[in-house]
């Protein structure tokens, strides 16, 4: 065992280099050429190039991947179905940030025992983005500790930096050199000027240290990610009404930004209580229906099943989730439906001839 030389932490295990794990589960050129089309039709809608809605949705976390694939599967074709007015993407997170202690996700905990094989999460996590990027959906990923990045990135088509990490430098920096758009939700107790700072910020160049595809530490450079957007996702107080909205989209053209946004509906705009995700979906769809250009995209929690279980449940139940109450399919269905309608209702609205097109 080698022990750091101050003696915090102990090497329990060693990790293959993000290159070495790539060549095991390679990305193969087909995939590889859909995500880049997949990031270009993410980022046309963040800019408002393209008038339909970004919709990110699905498990608040994986823990069984032969469930999430088939939840996959079934929103492949729903994704077919609602094309002309949805962009839909996958929630495929495989990290979880904790408010306090818990499960850490799939990366972090593959058998869900608490055996913490991170070598093994992040071949098991690497595989299922795999397949999950042969349904051909876009995958939205959350990445909550840079250093795992490089491992998985070269699959992800929209990228998250979430309310507990967003005002962190490392967080900003890794965004800065994200190769797709990424969301950068509001704090936790609701402030949203951390998400702009957010975002102007990974906008601009950053010089940080990191992990080379060859797993030797380096200094990485970021070119400045100018797709950075923010993310509504309610605090102490919901922010999704058309008053919370309007007022974040002022906040980000008084910082010079475009007045474009997404809205999550769940976490602190539904209370994390799964069954208000449809009346949420319900207020933003009204929105986007009276002609709100800058309500770019929205986010769901969504699985087979509703609700949610204890991680220790035996047996777990198949489809539920373990972290967040998530939407069962059938309301999810009719979420995608009612966006699709608003996006289509949009399109009677012509948009005014301002920077962000509100
Ligand atoms: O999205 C999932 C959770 O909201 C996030 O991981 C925080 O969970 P916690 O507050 O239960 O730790
Ligand atoms: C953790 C998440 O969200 P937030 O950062 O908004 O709590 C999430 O979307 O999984």
């Amino acid at each position: 065992m080698t022990v750091l030389a101050d003696d915090t932490a102990r090497v329990v295990a060693t990790l293959p280099a993000p290159a070495r794990l790539a060549a095991r589960l390679p990305l193969g050129a087909g995939p590889r050429a859909g995500i880049a089309e997949h990031r270009r039709a993410v980022r046309a809608i963040v800019e408002g190039t393209d008038d339909r809605l970004l919709v990110v949705v699905g498990p608040c976390s994986v823990h069984d991947p032969e469930a999430a694939l088939h939840y996959a599967r079934g929103l492949t074709a729903v994704a077919a179905e609602y094309e002309r007015e949805l962009l839909v993407v996958l929630r495929a997170y495989l990290e979880k940030p904790r408010s306090l202690v818990g499960w850490k996700g799939l990366l972090h905990d593959p058998d869900l025992d608490g055996g913490e094989d991170l070598a093994e999460g992040l071949r098991r996590g690497r595989e299922f983005l795999l397949r999950a990027a042969g349904t051909g959906l876009p995958l939205a990923y959350e990445f909550v500790d840079p250093f795992l990045a490089p491992f998985l990135l070269d699959l992800v088509s929209w990228g998250a930096i979430g309310a507990r990490t967003v005002a962190a430098q490392p967080h900003r920096q890794l965004a800065s050199a994200l190769p797709m758009p990424v969301g950068m939700k509001n704090a936790v107790a609701g402030e949203v000027e951390v998400a702009i700072a957010a975002a102007r910020a990974a906008g601009v160049p950053h010089v940080f240290p990191g992990l080379g595809p060859t797993g030797a530490p380096a200094v990485l450079a970021g070119a400045g990610n100018p797709a950075c957007h923010v993310v509504l996702r309610g605090g102490v107080l919901p922010n999704y009404d058309a008053a919370s909205v309007g007022s974040a989209l002022e906040l980000l053209r008084a910082a010079g930004l475009r007045a474009r946004l997404m809205v999550d509906a769940s976490h602190g705009n539904s209370g994390k209580d799964h069954r208000r995700q449809p009346a949420v979906v319900a207020e933003l769809a009204t929105q986007v229906a009276e002609g709100r250009h800058g309500l770019m995209g929205v986010m769901v929690e969504s699985f087979l099943e509703p609700g949610c279980q204890e991680i220790t449940a035996t047996p777990l139940r198949y489809g539920v989730s373990v972290t967040d109450a998530c939407l069962g399919w059938a309301d999810t269905l009719g979420c995608l439906d009612a966006l699709a309608a608003a996006v289509r209702a949009r399109r009677g609205h012509p948009r005014r001839p301002s920077p962000g097109g509100e």
